[in-house]
C-alpha cells in the first residue's frame, strides 16, 4: 500500500467517518488517494474554519477522532482556530498538514504558504495539540501515525501530522493500532475506594457532569453510577445535552449566579461535590458568585483526580467510573422519568423573544418523532438553548469562538444521519453561515434559525455604549433560497410555530428560519448576567 492509504486506514480502524479537507499543492497527492481510494468519504466545505468547525463536532458526536486535511501555511493556518477550540474543549481532531518535502526545503528560496520559517507551522500548532509529528522517511510513518492517533484517543485532544508533499505516494507497511495507555489498577482502586468514602459520608453529594464523559464514551456507565449512588446530578455549561438519552433525571445546568439559584445553592453548598471529566474554566464555574470552593471538590480531569490537596495521577476516567461500579451494588432499574411539562407557550401575535423561540422548539422537539440533536454557535443563541429540553447539543460553551455553529451541524448531521437544530446569531452566521451553501451538494438539510438582532447582541451587553456592535439588517431568509434552501423571515411567535412547522415538512434542503428580534429581547440567562454585570459596575462606582 502507498503511505496515503495506510494513513486512511488506520484513522478509519480508529473511528473516523469522513476526511474533512481543503486541498492545496502541498497535500494534493494525498488528496488523491483519498478520492481514489475511497477508503473515508471526502467532505470538502468553503474555508478552513468550517471545515476544522465541522470535524470537531464530528469528533464530539461519534467520540472517536476525526480526521481533517488541509494545505501548508494558509490551509493549515487557518484551522489554528477551530483547532484551538478542539484542544481548549476536548475534541479529539487528527490533522494531517500539507508541508514541502526535505529536497524543497533545501531550494534556498523561501516557499509559497512560508510564514516566518519553514518550521513555523509545526511550532504553532505545537501549542494547540497534545502530540505531533513530521513523516520524513515512510518506514518510520507505521510507527508515527500509531502513536499519534493513541494520544489523540488517549487524551481526547487534537493532534498534528505533517505530511511533505513527496511522502504520501511511498510504499508504506500497514499500521498496527496501539491499545490504550497502561495505567495502574492498584491506584485506580485506591482513588475508587476514597472517592466512595468522601461521597457516602457526605450530608449533601452533587455529581456535576462535564465533556469527558461523552469524549470517553461513558454516559451509560455514568447514569448507572448516578444510579448506584442515589445523588443529584446537574451538568456545567459546556457539559449540556450529556445524560440527555439516559434515564437519569438530570436537574438542570450549573450557571452559578447567572442560573437556577436552587441549583446553584446545591452545587456550591455540597460537601462532596464530584466534577466528572470537569474542564475547571470560568465559564463552567466562573459565574459562582459564592465561590465554588474547588478544595471541597473531587475534580476527575484530563486523566488525574484531584482530592482536596492531594492527587492521583495516571486515572483514565472510565477506569474510575468501573471501579466505583464494581464498589456500588445493583440497585433495581428506574423508569425513565417523565420529561418535564414543557412551559405552556401561547403562539400568538406577540413579537418574537428567545424565550419564545426556545418554548417553540421545546414543543417542536416533543411532538418529533425522531431525535434532534442541536449545534449552538456562541451568542444569546446558547443561553437560549438552556431553556431547550435537555437533549444532544455541541457548543463551543468554553472556547467560544464565533462560527462554530454551522459547520458544527454540518458536521453533526454527516456523523449521525440526524437532522439537527442549528442555533446561530446573525453576527456569528456572518462568519460561517455561507457553508450551508454546501448542504445541497451533500444532501443535507439542517434546520437553522439565526437570532436576527442586528448586533453583536453579547459585545452590548458588555459594553452598553459600544456603537461597533451594530450590523445592520442582511435579509438573510432573502439569501437562503439563493443558497439552495428554504428561507423564512418572521417576527412574532405565530410565525415562528409555523415556520417551525414548514421546516419539519421541507426535507432535503436546508431550511434558514431568519427570528428577527427587537434589540433588547434577550434570554432570561443573558439578561441576568447582563443584571448582575450592571450591579457590579455599579457598585464599583
Ligand atoms: C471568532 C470570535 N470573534 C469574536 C468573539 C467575541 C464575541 C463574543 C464572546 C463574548 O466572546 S459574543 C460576540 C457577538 C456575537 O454576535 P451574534 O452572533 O450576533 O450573537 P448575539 O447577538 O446573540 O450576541 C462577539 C463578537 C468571539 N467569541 N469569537
Ligand atoms: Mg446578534
Amino acid at each position: 500500500m502507498r503511505l496515503g492509504e495506510v494513513l486512511l486506514s488506520a484513522l478509519k480502524d480508529a473511528g473516523a467517518r469522513h476526511l474533512y479537507g481543503i486541498p492545496g499543492d502541498f497535500i494534493l497527492p494525498f488528496f488523491e488517494q483519498v478520492e481514489q481510494s475511497d477508503i473515508l468519504p471526502l467532505v470538502t466545505l468553503s474555508h478552513e474554519p468550517g471545515i476544522g468547525f465541522a470535524a470537531d463536532a464530528s469528533a464530539r458526536m461519534s467520540c472517536k477522532p476525526a480526521a481533517v486535511a488541509v494545505t501548508y501555511g494558509a490551509g493549515a493556518l487557518n484551522l489554528v482556530n477551530a483547532v484551538a477550540g478542539a484542544y481548549a474543549e476536548r475534541s479529539p481532531l487528527f490533522v494531517i498538514a500539507g508541508c514541502p518535502s526535505e529536497a524543497e526545503r533545501g531550494s534556498g528560496f523561501l516557499l509559497h504558504h512560508q510564514a516566518k520559517t519553514l518550521d513555523s507551522q509545526y511550532r504553532i500548532f505545537a501549542e494547540i495539540t497534545c502530540d505531533q509529528a513530521r513523516i520524513t522517511r515512510a518506514e518510520d510513518a507505521p510507527e508515527i501515525i500509531a502513536r499519534l492517533i493513541r494520544s489523540c484517543e488517549t487524551y481526547s485532544q487534537p493532534v498534528l501530522l505533517e505530511l511533505p508533499r513527496d511522502m504520501a505516494t511511498e510504499p508504506c507497511e500497514p499500521v498496527t493500532l496501539r491499545g490504550p495507555v497502561p495505567f495502574e489498577a492498584d491506584a485506580v482502586n485506591a482513588c475508587a475506594e476514597e472517592v466512595l468514602q468522601r461521597l457516602q459520608s457526605a450530608e449533601s453529594p452533587v455529581l456535576v457532569v462535564d465533556v469527558e464523559i461523552r469524549r470517553y464514551s461513558l454516559e451509560a456507565e455514568v447514569a448507572e453510577l448516578a444510579h448506584r449512588l442515589n445523588t443529584p446530578v446537574v451538568t456545567t455549561l459546556m457539559g449540556r445535552g450529556l445524560l440527555a438519552e439516559t434515564p437519569v433525571p438530570v436537574l438542570g445546568t450549573y450557571l452559578g449566579e447567572a442560573g437556577d439559584p436552587a441549583l446553584a445553592q446545591l452545587v456550591e453548598e455540597s460537601d462532596a461535590p464530584l466534577l466528572l471529566g470537569a474542564i475547571l474554566s470560568d465559564s463552567n464555574f466562573g459565574p459562582s458568585g459564592r465561590r465554588f470552593d474547588v478544595r471541597k471538590a473531587m475534580l476527575v480531569s484530563n486523566r488525574q483526580v484531584d482530592l482536596g490537596y492531594h492527587s492521583y495521577h495516571n486515572v483514565p476516567i472510565g477506569a474510575l467510573v468501573q471501579a466505583l461500579l464494581d464498589r456500588l451494588p445493583e440497585t433495581a432499574a428506574r423508569a425513565r422519568p417523565e420529561p418535564p411539562e414543557t412551559p405552556q407557550w401561547e403562539a400568538d401575535d406577540q413579537p418574537l423573544t428567545p424565550r419564545d423561540i426556545a418554548l417553540g422548539i421545546n414543543e417542536f422537539l416533543a411532538e418529533s418523532r425522531e431525535p434532534i440533536p442541536l449545534a449552538s454557535d456562541i451568542g444569546d443563541c446558547l443561553f437560549t438553548s438552556l431553556d431547550i429540553t435537555h437533549t444532544p447539543m455541541v457548543a463551543p460553551g468554553y472556547y467560544a469562538s464565533m462560527g462554530f455553529g454551522v459547520p458544527a451541524g454540518i458536521g453533526v448531521q454527516l456523523t449521525t444521519g440526524q437532522r439537527p437544530i442549528i442555533l446561530v446569531g446573525d453576527g456569528a452566521f456572518q462568519m460561517t453561515g455561507w457553508e450551508l451553501g454546501n448542504c445541497p451538494r451533500l444532501g443535507l438539510d439542517p434546520i437553522v434559525v439565526l437570532f436576527n438582532n442586528r448586533r453583536w447582541e453579547m459585545i452590548r451587553v458588555f459594553q452598553p455604549n459600544s456603537r461597533c456592535s451594530e450590523l445592520g439588517d442582511w435579509h438573510y431568509a432573502g439569501l437562503a433560497d439563493e443558497l439552495g434552501g428554504l428561507g423564512l423571515r418572521v417576527a412574532t411567535r405565530r410565525d415562528f410555530k409555523a415556520a417551525l412547522k414548514e421546516a419539519d415538512q421541507a426535507r432535503g434542503s436546508f431550511v434558514l428560519i431568519e427570528a428577527m428580534l427587537e434589540p433588547d429581547a434577550v434570554s432570561p440567562t443573558l439578561r441576568q448576567f447582563a443584571d448582575r454585570l450592571q450591579a457590579k459596575r455599579k457598585a464599583a462606582g
